[in-house]
Parts: C-alpha cells; structure tokens; sequence
C-alpha cells in the first residue's frame, strides 16, 4: 500500500517542484511467496501414498487408524489370516479424503496382506518391490505424454516397516526386505506393538535393529537438516531422528483415566497411552509423517528415488545422455576462465598498438631522415656559395691590398668606381 505524503522538500531547490514523498505502509516483499505457496497448496489439498509392510497381525491397520484418526479400515470381523487361498502377497489401496482445520488431505495407504505370513518368504519382497516400480512406471509414462496437464502421483511416499517386537535382531525377511527395497521407497521401520516389551528391551531391540540396518548397509529415511531453519525445529528434527526405529503402539479405541479419555490399551497391570510421549514413539512418527516431513518425503521420493528409477529405466532402454549437457559449472573455475579469456584479449590488443605504433614511428622516423637529408643538402649547398663567396671576398680584399685596381667591368658591374 502507498500513501502520498505532499511535503514540499525545505531543500530551496525543489521548493518550486511539488515532491511527492510514497512511503510504504504494508509489506509488499517476496518474503510473503510462502504465504502464497500456503494458501495454493491449502485451496489444492494435499496428497500422500503411504504403504504398510508387515507380517499378519502385527498391528498394521490399527496404527494407520490411530495415525490418521480415522477408521481407514474398517473393523475386522475374522483376525485369523486366510493364506489358504492367498498364495502370494496382495497389494490392497485404500484412498480416503480426510479433512483438519480447513486442510484437506487425499490419503491412500497401500497395504501389503500375506506378506511373511507362507512357509517360503524368500520372495515376499518381490511383489512389493514390483508393485512400487509399477508406480514409477506409470508416472514415467505422464511424463512422455503430449499433454502432461493431469498427472496423477500415485507413487509410495513413505513405506512404514513393521518389525516384529521379538527384543532380539532383525530377522533375515526384514533385512531382506530392506535391502531390496530401500533404493526405490522411503523406508521408516516401527517396532510394533512396542507395549508388549519392557522400556530397557525397546532401548536395547532399537541399538540391535540400527546396528543390522548399519551392518547390511541399509538406507533408512534420514530427513535433512537445513542451515537456514531455527534452534527450535533443528532439536525437534534430531529429537524426531533419535527415536527411529519407532517403538509404536497402536489403538483406536478410547479408554478412562481419571475423568479423562484417552486413546490407549488397558491391561491389569496398568494403561498405555498411545499418544504420551513416556509410553511410546506414537506422537513422533505421527509428527515425521504428517507434521514436520510429508513434504521432504516427497520431495525425496521426486528428486532421489524416481529420478534415480527413471535414470536406469532409460538407460536400459537405450537412451544416451550427453554427459556434456549437465556439465556442472564450478563459480570460481568460470571465473578463472573468463579472466584468462579477458587477459588473452587484452594482450591481443596492446600487440596490436604495438604493431600500429611501431610501424607509425618508422613512418616518422624516414620522413624526418629525409628533411634532415634535404636540411643537411641545403646546408651544404648554402655553405658552398657562402664558401665561394667568402673566397671571392677574400680575393678581392687581396687585390685592394696589394693596390691592384679591379677590373672595370667588375667595378662596373658592381657600381663602384676605384681611381687608383
Ligand atoms: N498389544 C498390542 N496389540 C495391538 C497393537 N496394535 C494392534 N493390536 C492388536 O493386534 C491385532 C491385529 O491388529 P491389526 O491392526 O488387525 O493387524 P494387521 O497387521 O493389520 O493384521 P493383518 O490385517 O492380518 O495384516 C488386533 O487384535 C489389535 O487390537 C499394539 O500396538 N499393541
């Protein structure tokens, strides 16, 4: 917003003029962009493809109820698993449009049924894997399309691994299942149903898990750190960071503790609270994923893993990129070549005055010999008359000395007349 402020200047000058001073009186800086961003990405609502990957029972779809706060599966009439029939791991979706403050949020959980639940597992991750690639694939194919103006991101943004509350190590299924998937998913492993083991065991189960994820040089999502965000968010990152894996403890149900309800599992010996940071990791995986990180892990999903996909894909098709295309220009090495480039040019140009110059000077320098050989020509033309005539002077002198009268024809010629 601008106002006009009519003071004429007391400058003497500009007292004739009329100046008019604007000044600011709102903001008007590109600092406001992210405000901007909110309000767009509020009105379009927000997007997240979460899979669940776990053995049978393990809590999977309790925790995603608890996590979203929604019944996104609907209550289980038989628990028992039915892998008579199923032979292979399904891949099941489950799209639900949830609604917070004004801010919509389109959520699809992909659950992964029959996953370590037959006697041969060794090739429980191959459909998984098959299934999140198939999404690369399909999105791949948005891409090359003519009119990209729809593009529908169906891909897995976040995997959340179940790991069994055993206390003891990963098993080979779950270090399998990372390995193979940890290239192409965000992965962030939960020890589940965490209340069934005691604080000191959580601790000592989470060194031993880390401790494996490291030995068999397994990536675990890691959020970045940004140089530019405050004391206060950096601590709540690395706070958020320390707890993976997340000992977690899932409920929808609601239970009483004095006078007041709480999402929680009741037992003789006393309540777990799913949402008190003292009982469990709810409240901190509940923060990554939808508080602080949904959109780094997107964007990571984006710019890493599909990047990473699309690369080889293409490759293996055939495509050849000219490595010169994405030459990285180093600041500091383009400045050295321009000044080289700038010296070079420079040192074309004073060769070239010098040429001018020197050739300019030998001009000179033969017109000046040649009037310094006329001059000297001249001089020596006049030295040889005035010589001629100072010997005829001389000559004459004698003559008048010696009484000698000159010829009458010279005295004549000259006007005087001797008498002697
Ligand atoms: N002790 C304990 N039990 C839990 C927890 N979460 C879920 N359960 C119970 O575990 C059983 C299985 O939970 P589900 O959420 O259906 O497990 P799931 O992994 O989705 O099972 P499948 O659909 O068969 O793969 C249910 O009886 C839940 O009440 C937990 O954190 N702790």
């Amino acid at each position: 917003m601008l106002s006009n402020d009519n003071d004429s200047s007391a400058n003497g000058t500009a007292s004739s003029i009329d100046v008019v001073r604007k000044k600011l009186l709102g903001y008007v800086g590109f600092a406001n962009l992210p405000n901007q961003v909110h309000r767009k990405s509020v009105k379009k609502g927000f997007e997240f493809t979460a899979m669940v990957v776990g053995e049978s029972g393990l809590g999977k779809s309790t925790l995603v109820n608890t996590l979203f706060n929604t019944a996104l599966y609907p209550p289980k009439e038989n628990t028992e698993p039915s892998n008579e029939t199923v032979q292979t791991v399904e891949i099941q979706s489950i799209t639900s449009d949830i609604e917070e403050n004004g801010v919509k949020l389109r959520l699809t959980v992909v659950d992964t049924p029959g996953f370590g639940d037959f006697v041969n597992n060794e090739e429980s991750w191959k459909p998984i894997l098959d299934d999140i690639e198939s999404r690369f694939d399909a999105y791949l194919e948005q891409e090359n399309r003519v009119n990209r103006r729809k593009m529908v991101d169906n891909r897995i943004h976040a995997c959340i691994y179940f790991i069994m509350a055993t206390g003891h190590a990963l098993k080979p299924l779950d270090i399998e299942f990372m390995r193979r998937l940890h290239t192409r998913v965000n992965l962030i492993p939960v020890i589940a149903k965490a209340d069934t083991l005691t604080e000191e065991e959580v601790v000592a189960f989470k060194q031993r898990i880390l401790a494996d994820i490291q030995h068999h040089k397994i990536q675990i999502y890691q959020a970045p750190t940004y140089e530019y965000d405050d004391e206060e968010t950096m601590a709540e990152n690395k706070e958020i960071m320390s707890k993976i894996p997340f000992a977690v403890v899932g409920s929808d149900k609601e239970v009483e503790i004095n006078g007041r309800r709480v999402r929680g599992r009741s037992y003789p010996w006393g309540l777990i609270e799913v949402d008190n940071e003292d009982h469990c990791d709810f409240v901190k995986l509940r923060q990554m994923l939808i508080r602080t990180h949904m959109e780094e892990l997107k964007e990571f999903t984006n710019n890493i893993l599909y990047e990473n996909y699309r690369t080889e894909k293409l490759q293996a098709m055939g495509i050849q990129q000219d490595p010169s295309v994405f030459k990285e220009v180093n600041p500091v090495q383009k400045m050295e070549e321009e000044r080289m480039a700038h010296e070079q040019k420079l040192s074309k140009m004073e060769a070239e005055m010098k040429t001018v110059f020197q050739a300019k000077v030998q001009e000179k320098e033969a017109k000046l010999k040649q009037s310094e050989e006329e001059l000297y020509a001249r001089h020596k033309e006049m030295k040889e008359a005035l010589d001629r005539q100072r010997l005829e002077l001389e000559e004459k002198r004698r003559r008048l000395e010696s009484g000698r009268p000159m010829t009458p024809e010279k005295s004549k010629k000259k006007g005087f007349s001797f008498n002697k």
